[in-house]
C-alpha cells in the first residue's frame, strides 16, 4: 500500500485494498470560479440544500478569470459572492492567488488530509503529503452538502528521482522528461509518489510543479512524502501535520516503479500540441515566439520568478516580444517586491499581471492571436488552449522561459547561469 492508501486507511479506520470504492469524510473542499457556477447549480437547484455540512471547510476561490475579463465573467464572480455570503464560505476574492497555491501557504491544507477540489490540478498540493484529488463539480457539490465524498482507492506508482539536479535545469525539466518518456496518458487510475534522494534537494515551490504536472500523465493524483526539509517548512510556517502516515515503502507497496537519474537530464520543452511530444532545448533552440508567460499553478512561485529575475537582471525583453509575469499569489507577489525582483522584472520590459490564471487558460491577459507562438511555465500546451486555435505553445521551466524571452526565441538558460 503506498502512502496515499494508508492515508485513506487511516481516515476510514481500516485497511483499503486498490481499486475498491470508499466513502470517507473530507478534510476541505474547494472550487474556482471555472466550476464554481455548477457546484453552485447543483447545492441550489439540484439538491435544493439549505445547510451545507462542510461550509467551514469548503473555500471559493476567483482566480480563473480574475479579475473579470467581461460580462459573463462578471455575473458568475457576483453570483460566488452571494452564495459564499449566503453560506458563510470562505470566499478568496480577485487578486488573493490560484487556489492550489493560497490553500498550502495560508495553511489551509495540510499533511494526512484529504482534500477534493473541482480542479483537474488539486493533486499539486500533494507535495506536502497530502491526498488530493481533482473532482466534477457535482462530486464538489455532494461534498460540500455531506461532507464526504467517494473514492476509488489508486495503485500506486513510484517514482525515484535519483542524483544531483544539474546546472540550468529544474523541477519542471524533470518532469517534463518523466511526461515524455511515460506518456499523457501513462499513469491512467494510478497515484504516484515520488521517492529517492533528489527530493532533499528540491524546495516546496520545485516539488508541487512535479505533482501539479502529474495530472499531466493522467494520474488521479500524486503525494511526495514529508522529509526533513519539508517538515522544516511547516514549522517555519506554524503549520502543523494531520493525519499523516510514517511508513518505510519497499518495492511491494506499488504496482510499478520507475528510477530517473536526474543527472541526465537537460532543460527540455514540451512542443506543441502534445505535452508528451518532449524535446531538449537544443532541438527546438531558435524557434521563434511571441509571448512569453511565467506564472501558473505550476510555475508561479518565488523561486520561479527569482530564477527569471537573475536570468532578466540587467537585460531586456527583446524587442517585438511580450513577457507577461504573474505571480501565482498576492503573498509571493508582496515577497517578489520586497526582495526586488518585480523590479528586475519591470526594468527588462516584462508586464507584471495580478495573480490569476488567464493566460494558462487562455481566458484574458495575454491571449494568443492565429499563428502566434509561445513559451509558457504552465501545464498544458493542447491546439488554442492560449487563444487562437492556430496559435502554439511550448511548455517550459521558468528559466527556459526568461532566456527565450531575452533572446525572442527558444534558447538555452545555462547561458545565462554562470
Ligand atoms: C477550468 C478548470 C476546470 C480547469 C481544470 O480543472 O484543470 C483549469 O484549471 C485548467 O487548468 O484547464
Ligand atoms: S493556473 Fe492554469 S493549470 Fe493552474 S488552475 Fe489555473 S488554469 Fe488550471
Amino acid at each position: 500500500m503506498g502512502l496515499i492508501d494508508r492515508i485513506i486507511s487511516k481516515a476510514i479506520g481500516r485497511d483499503v485494498t486498490p481499486g475498491e470504492i470508499v466513502v470517507t469524510e473530507i478534510d476541505a473542499i474547494y472550487a474556482q470560479d471555472g466550476t464554481a457556477p455548477l457546484v453552485i447549480n447543483v447545492i441550489e437547484k439540484e439538491l435544493n440544500a439549505d445547510r451545507l455540512e462542510a461550509w467551514n471547510r469548503t473555500y471559493f476561490f476567483i482566480d480563473h478569470s480574475s479579475p473579470a475579463p467581461h460580462v459573463a465573467a462578471a455575473t458568475v464572480h457576483r453570483e460566488m459572492r452571494r452564495f459564499c455570503r449566503k453560506f458563510n464560505i470562505k470566499l478568496f476574492d480577485v487578486g488573493y492567488g490560484i487556489s492550489h497555491q493560497v490553500v498550502v501557504e495560508d495553511g489551509i491544507v495540510r499533511p494526512g488530509m484529504i482534500v477534493i477540489g473541482a480542479d483537474s490540478h488539486t493533486p499539486t498540493i500533494g507535495a506536502l503529503g497530502i491526498y488530493a484529488l481533482g473532482v466534477g463539480s457535482t462530486d464538489a457539490a455532494i461534498g460540500i452538502v455531506y461532507g464526504k465524498t467517494w473514492i476509488k482507492v489508486p495503485e500506486t506508482f513510484r517514482i525515484r528521482l535519483i542524483g544531483k539536479v544539474p546546472r540550468g535545469v529544474m523541477s519542471k525539466d524533470i518532469i517534463l522528461s518523466i511526461i515524455g518518456t511515460v506518456g499523457s496518458d501513462g499513469m491512467i487510475g494510478r497515484a504516484v509518489e515520488f521517492h529517492g534522494d533528489t527530493i532533499k534537494e528540491l524546495s516546496i515551490d520545485a516539488r508541487m510543479t512535479l505533482t501539479n504536472m502529474c495530472t499531466e500523465m493522467s494520474a488521479e493524483s500524486a503525494i511526495i512524502p514529508l522529509d526533513e526539509r519539508a517538515i522544516q517548512w511547516l514549522e517555519s510556517n506554524g503549520y502543523s501535520i494531520y493525519r499523516y502516515v510514517d511508513y518505510s515503502p519497499s518495492s511491494k507497496d506499488f504496482v510499478d516503479e520507475m528510477d530517473v537519474e536526474v543527472q541526465k537530464i537537460g532543460p527540455v520543452v514540451s512542443a506543441p500540441p502534445d505535452v508528451d511530444n518532449v524535446k531538449s532545448v537544443a532541438e527546438v533552440e531558435g524557434i521563434e515566439i511571441d509571448q512569453v508567460f511565467i506564472g501558473s499553478c505550476t510555475n508561479g512561485r518565488l523561486e520561479d520568478l527569482e530564477i527569471a529575475a537573475r536570468i532578466m537582471k540587467g537585460r531586456k525583453v527583446r524587442e517585438g516580444i511580450r513577457c507577461i509575469v504573474s505571480p501565482a499569489s498576492r503573498k509571493i507577489y508582496l515577497e517578489a517586491l520586497r526582495r526586488g525582483i518585480i523590479d528586475i522584472l519591470t526594468e527588462a520590459n516584462c508586464v507584471i499581471a495580478p495573480p490569476t490564471c488567464g493566460p494558462c487558460v487562455g481566458a484574458h491577459m495575454g491571449i494568443l492571436a492565429e499563428n502566434e507562438v509561445a513559451i509558457a511555465t504552465t501545464n498544458r500546451n493542447f491546439t488554442g488552449r492560449m487563444g487562437h486555435k492556430n496559435s502554439k505553445v511550448y511548455l517550459s521551466s521558468p528559466a527556459t522561459a526568461a532566456a527565450s524571452a531575452i533572446e525572442g526565441r527558444i534558447t538555452d538558460p545555462r547561458k545565462y547561469l554562470s
